[in-house]
This record gives C-alpha cells, structure tokens and sequence, in this order.
C-alpha cells in the first residue's frame, strides 16, 4: 500500500487565497503531502485588510478535532489564527490525542495590520500552547510580545529565541527576519545550538501569507520525517522562490506564489 505523509492545519480562512487555512492548503500540497484543515474562524479578507471574522464555537472546533484524531493518521501539524482563549485552551487539551510535530505559528496581526486574536488573550498562547510545541515561529513584532522586549538587532532575535525555548518551555524557536532591514535572515534555537537561514530580501509589495506559508512547509517537510533543521532549510528556499514569483493581485499586498517550484513556472518566469 503506498504512503503518503498527512499534514494537518489548525487555522483560519482566506478567501482571497493568499493566507490562512487556504495557503495552507496549497503548500501541503505542492509539497506533497496530505493536506488535512481544522477551521478556527472563517475570516473575511483580501489583499487589503481584514473586513471581519466569525469564531467557530469551543464545541464545533472540538467536532472538528476528533474528526480528525479518530480516523486519521497525523504525521506533523501547524496551528495559525486562534482567535481567543477557549479555542486556545480546546486545542492544547485536544493535543493529547496526537503524537506529532506540532508547529506553532503565533499568528497575531495579519499583513495590513489588522488583529486576527483579541489582545488580551494573546498571553494565552504562552500558557496554553508554547510549552506543546515543537517549534514556534514568530516574526519580529510576535517575538515582542512572547519574549516582552524590543527586537532591534539580530542579536536580539537569537537572544529571544533562547528565552522561547528556556523559559516559556517551546520545543524550539525560529525568529523570522523579514521585519527588520537588511538581509531576510531567520535564527532557529533548537535548545542546543542556532542555525541561520538567509536569502537575499526581494523587493516585493507581495507578501500577504508568507508566515502561514513558510510554517505551512516547515510541516510538510517535518510529515515526511525531515530533521528539523533540514525542515525549516528547506522550508525557507520554498517561501524565498513564492516572493519571489509572487503574484500582483488585488489591490493591497498580494499573495505569494505557491507553485513557484514547479519547473514550468521558472522556465515561464526566469
Ligand atoms: N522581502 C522579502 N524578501 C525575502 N524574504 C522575505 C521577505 N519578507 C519576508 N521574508 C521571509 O519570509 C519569511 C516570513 O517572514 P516574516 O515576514 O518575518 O513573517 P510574517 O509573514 O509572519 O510576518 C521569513 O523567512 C522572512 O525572512
Ligand atoms: C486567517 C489568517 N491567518 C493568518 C494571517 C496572517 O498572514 P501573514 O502570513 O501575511 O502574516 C492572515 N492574514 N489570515
């Protein structure tokens, strides 16, 4: 019988494509591995900005989770928008039930600014969630509010890193550069020694998704049983090469391109 690897997002939606649940989606696949989705709030949004959400109840998000954990294999799954604490603390509970790298992406303000979790639930995701994970990845303004500092300088992003996993309990932690001028350069603790990963910063209005993307393939390489460091390696070339073929849709920051791997589009493209 031929085996696939299943990834499995727990997250919010984005109709027009670019983020969420629906870029998820698209890099598990291009990825290929299984992708499997938990709604957590089904969003209204575009490339410009967040027009409003609707949270899924504690009880259908659970409905949701069991539906998954009682009939399917989970190889690694990802956490995005998790709006406010009783879906935070649902979820922690539920992660029992599950025996695979868990990757969390503290999502907290989408692209145009706009919050997607209620500030004052945001500490929970410290309490309820961090100390599950196998990786939390943060971008420069997250890591400010996990660590309670100002992160300036890549010093401070690796020291950051070090108090994820120290002192909130996080399995490991990538703090992602792409906030900070200069070099797009993200530091991965791992509890024992830092890697870095670079690439050169593209200049491109287009970034709407490429969080929920770049932790979207960190668990798709991790489903297929890729050493972490190896994971977020190549994680890091798929989110480069989807700026850099990025999309100029709609009328705000528009979408990365999933697909960017594929042979034809560099032949289309370079
Ligand atoms: N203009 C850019 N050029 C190249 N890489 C970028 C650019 N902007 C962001 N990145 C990279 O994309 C990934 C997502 O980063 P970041 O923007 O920090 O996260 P988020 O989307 O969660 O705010 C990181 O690897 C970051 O270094
Ligand atoms: C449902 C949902 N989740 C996350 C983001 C953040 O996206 P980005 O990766 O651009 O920070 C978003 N805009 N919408």
């Amino acid at each position: 019988m031929r085996k696939v690897s299943c990834a499995l997002t727990i997250a919010g939606t984005d109709p027009s494509g670019g983020a969420g649940i629906q870029a998820d989606l698209k890099t598990f696949q291009e990825l290929k591995s299984y992708g499997m989705s938990v709604v957590t709030s089904v969003v209204s949004q575009n490339t410009t900005g967040v027009k409003g959400a609707h949270h899924l109840s504690e009880n259908f998000l659970l409905s949701q989770l069991k539906a998954i954990s009682e009939d399917m294999p989970v190889h690694a799954l990802k956490t995005g928008m998790i709006a406010n604490k009783s879906m935070m603390k649902v979820i922690s509970e539920w992660l029992g039930e599950v025996d695979a790298p868990y990757v969390m992406d503290p999502v907290m303000v989408a692209q145009s600014g706009d919050p997607l979790i209620e500030k004052e639930d945001q500490r929970y995701l410290k309490e309820y969630l961090v100390p599950k994970t196998s990786l939390v990845t943060p971008n420069i303004p997250e890591t400010e509010v996990l660590v309670g500092g100002e992160i300036k300088t890549e010093a401070d992003m690796k020291e950051a890193a070090e108090v994820i996993v120290r002192d909130l309990g996080a399995g490991a932690a990538l703090v992602k550069g792409g906030h900070l001028n200069g070099r797009a350069v993200d530091f991965l603790y791992d509890g024992k020694r830092f890697y870095e990963f670079e690439s050169e910063r593209i200049d491109s209005p287009n970034t709407h998704g490429t969080g929920c993307t770049y932790s979207a393939a960190i668990t798709a390489y991790l489903s297929q049983g890729h050493a972490l460091p190896q994971a977020v390696k190549e994680a890091k070339y798929f989110v480069t090469e989807a700026i850099r073929h990025s999309f100029h849709l709609g009328k705000g920051s528009g979408p990365t391109n999933h697909f960017a791997l594929r042979e034809e589009v560099f032949n289309q493209w370079l």
